[in-house]
């Protein structure tokens, strides 16, 4: 029962990975291409609609929307610092 449980854990853990690593990649293209017409690194305007949608996924999904925001925050952060690098800033 509990190894049946984490195989399909194991699983989803796995697309999270994969499911990162292909928005790190695009978000990767967008630091570039903000880095080469010189827009700024963040859009808050654009990250507090994104949070609160994805706010609003949770909730109908039944997950936290606290735990929600922490992570896409968390998620955002990471790639802003990516792109004031791509900036050299
Ligand atoms: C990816 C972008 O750059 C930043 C990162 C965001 C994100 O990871 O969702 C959203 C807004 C920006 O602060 C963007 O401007 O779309």
């Amino acid at each position: 029962m509990l190894a049946s449980y984490r195989r399909s854990i194991d699983n989803i853990d796995a697309a999270l990975i994969h499911i990162l690593a292909e928005r790190f990649r695009i978000t990767q293209a967008v630091g570039e291409h903000k880095a080469r017409l010189d827009l700024p690194p963040a859009d808050p305007g654009r990250e507090s609609r994104q949070i609160q949608r994805l706010r609003k996924l949770a909730e109908e999904a039944d997950l936290d929307p606290e735990f929600s925001e922490k992570f896409i925050r968390f998620v955002i952060d990471e790639v802003i610092r990516h792109h004031r690098q791509a900036a050299g800033k």
